[in-house]
C-alpha cells in the first residue's frame, strides 16, 4: 500500500470562541497507530475530522489523503435502519465502486453471520458498530480515522477490531484512533498522544 504520512505544522483548531489546541506539529507515519487520547471536549473528534479534511483549521497546514484514501467511521455507524447490514454495505459499495462480492467475507471477519439479514433496527449496539466497521475490509484504503471505534464493542469485538489494524498496518496502511479504553496491543504498533 503507497500511503503518504499525516503531517499537522503549526495546526490551530477552535470551536466557537475556544482554541482546542494551537501551532500542533504532529506527523503519522504509515504502519502505527495513534491511538488518540484526551478528556471529554478536549478535541479528538475536531482533529480526527481535520485530518478527514472534514474541518478546516484556523491556522497552519495539514498535508494528508484524498478523500478516496481514507476510510472515515465517526461516532455515528452511518447504516440505513430498516436496511440489513448486507444491504447497507451494498449501499456502501454502489456509492464507492467497491465490489460487492467482499460483503460475506468481511461480515464474517467481523463475526455477524447471524444478524447480517435482519433490518439494522434490530441490531444490538455492538452488531451496528461490527456492521460499519466491515466497510474497512471492502475497499483497501492506506489511511483509517475511526472515532470511538470501540464503542459498543466487547472484549473478543476489541480484540478483532486490533487485529484488523495489526493486518492493515503491516500492509502499510495507517490509522488514528480515539478511544477513552485502551487498545489491545498485542502485535499492534500503537503510538500513544494526547491533547490537553
Ligand atoms: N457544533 C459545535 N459548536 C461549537 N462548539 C462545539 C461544537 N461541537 C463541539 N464543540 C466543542 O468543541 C470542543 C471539542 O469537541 P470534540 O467533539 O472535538 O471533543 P472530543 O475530545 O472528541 O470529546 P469526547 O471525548 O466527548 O468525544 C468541545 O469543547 C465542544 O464543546
Amino acid at each position: 500500500m503507497n500511503a503518504a504520512p499525516l503531517v499537522l505544522d503549526s495546526l490551530t483548531v477552535a470551536r466557537g470562541d475556544r482554541v482546542l489546541f494551537e501551532r500542533l506539529d504532529l506527523r503519522i507515519a504509515p504502519g502505527e497507530v495513534l491511538h488518540l487520547q484526551g478528556r471529554n471536549g478536549a478535541g479528538k473528534t475536531s482533529l480526527l475530522e481535520v485530518l478527514a479534511g472534514l474541518r478546516t483549521p484556523e491556522a497552519g497546514r495539514f498535508s494528508g489523503p484524498e478523500p478516496e484514501q481514507l476510510h472515515w467511521i465517526g461516532h455515528k455507524n452511518a447504516l440505513h435502519p430498516a436496511l440489513s447490514a448486507v444491504e447497507n454495505l451494498a449501499a456502501w459499495c454502489g456509492l464507492h465502486g467497491a465490489d460487492t462480492a467482499g460483503i460475506p467475507a468481511a461480515l464474517d471477519r467481523l463475526q455477524l453471520k447471524a444478524a447480517r439479514q435482519r433490518p439494522v433496527r434490530t441490531l444490538s449496539t455492538g452488531q451496528k458498530r461490527r456492521s460499519a466497521l466491515a466497510r474497512l475490509l471492502l475497499q483497501r484504503r492506506p489511511w483509517w480515522l475511526l472515532d470511538e471505534p470501540l464503542a459498543g464493542l466487547d472484549v473478543e469485538g476489541a480484540a478483532l477490531l486490533a487485529g484488523l489494524l495489526a493486518e492493515h498496518c503491516a500492509a502499510g496502511g495507517g490509522a488514528v484512533v480515539t478511544s477513552h479504553q485502551a487498545l489491545p496491543e498485542e502485535h499492534l504498533p500503537v503510538r500513544h498522544w494526547s491533547l490537553r
